[in-house]
């Protein structure tokens, strides 16, 4: 079984659960989506009435939530205190208070602490915004997806059935500023990741390129393993015992 751990964060709109879902896929590998871990939070703070503008008092409840999150990527699920909240989670009210949630330490520990859990002896795709910064620093692929302003606007709107898309163009970039600003682990781009601008590129593109690093990475782990030169990502066989096709079958050395 892989243990590879592949990063994938950016901003909001830019990509990252569609292509961490289809590159988890495509690989046979599980996928954990953070966001939507502290949406779950920030959805259970606001069922609770927690004011989601004090930190002190986000601290004092968080420890109390249950947050539990479903790894297959054709069907991942979250749930608070055993309620599936997939859906809630996407609302108008935890868009605008997900971000102040997020910046409070003590959330982000709580965090962590289930995202390392987790990840355990990997053979996981992780997303979020300090993936490859903190929550998984060692991974051995990270990737920093970006898109256009206008581009995340539309792509969201459209995903929200047509809403409008310079009022969602404001919320994702009010959400960007405390994102990238914070002081606990800011969304930034992680030492030794790949950045991918997908602005140009349809969704299918981007999952290949990722797909193409994960199986470099890959290929260079195995000829370490077996002290042989790594293959071209075409010619390397997926039978996790060789790791390679004969030598006589491609013709490589
Ligand atoms: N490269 C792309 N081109 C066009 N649309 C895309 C691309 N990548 C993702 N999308 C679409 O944009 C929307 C937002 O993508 P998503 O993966 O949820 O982004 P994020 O997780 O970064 O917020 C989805 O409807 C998705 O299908
Ligand atoms: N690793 C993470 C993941 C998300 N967050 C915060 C910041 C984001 O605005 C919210 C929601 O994240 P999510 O990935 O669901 O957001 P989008 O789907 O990209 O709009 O959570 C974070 O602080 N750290």
């Amino acid at each position: 079984m892989s243990t590879i751990v592949v990063a994938i964060d950016g901003p909001s709109g830019s990509g990252k659960s569609s292509t961490s879902r289809g590159v988890a896929d495509r690989l046979g590998l599980r996928y954990l989506d953070t966001g939507a871990q502290f949406r779950a939070i920030t959805w259970w703070l606001l069922r609770e009435g927690v004011d989601i503008h004090d930190p002190e008092a986000v601290a004092a409840r968080v420890g109390e939530a249950e947050i539990e999150s479903g790894t297959d990527p054709l069907a991942p699920t979250i749930t608070a205190d055993g309620e599936d909240v997939s859906v809630a989670i996407r609302s108008e009210a935890v868009n605008a208070a997900v971000s102040p949630v997020s910046a409070v330490p003590e959330v982000r520990t709580r965090l962590l602490q289930l995202q390392r859990e987790a990840i355990g002896e990997g053979g996981i795709v992780v997303e979020g915004r300090d993936i490859g910064s903190v929550v998984a620093p060692d991974a051995q692929v990270k990737v920093y997806l970006s898109a256009d302003p206008e581009a995340r606007a539309v792509r969201r709107a459209l995903e929200e059935g047509g809403s409008d898309v310079s009022a969602t163009q404001e919320s994702l970039l009010a959400r960007d500023r405390i994102d990238s600003s914070r002081t606990t682990a800011p969304l930034t781009m992680a030492e030794g990741a790949v950045h991918i601008d997908t602005t140009m590129f349809t969704l299918d593109e981007v999952i290949d390129q990722v797909v193409a690093l994960v199986e470099a990475v890959e290929a260079v782990e195995a000829s370490a393993r077996t002290g042989r030169a790594p293959l071209p990502a075409s010619q390397i066989d997926d039978d996790p015992d060789t790791g390679f096709v004969e030598p006589s079958t491609t013709g490589a050395p």
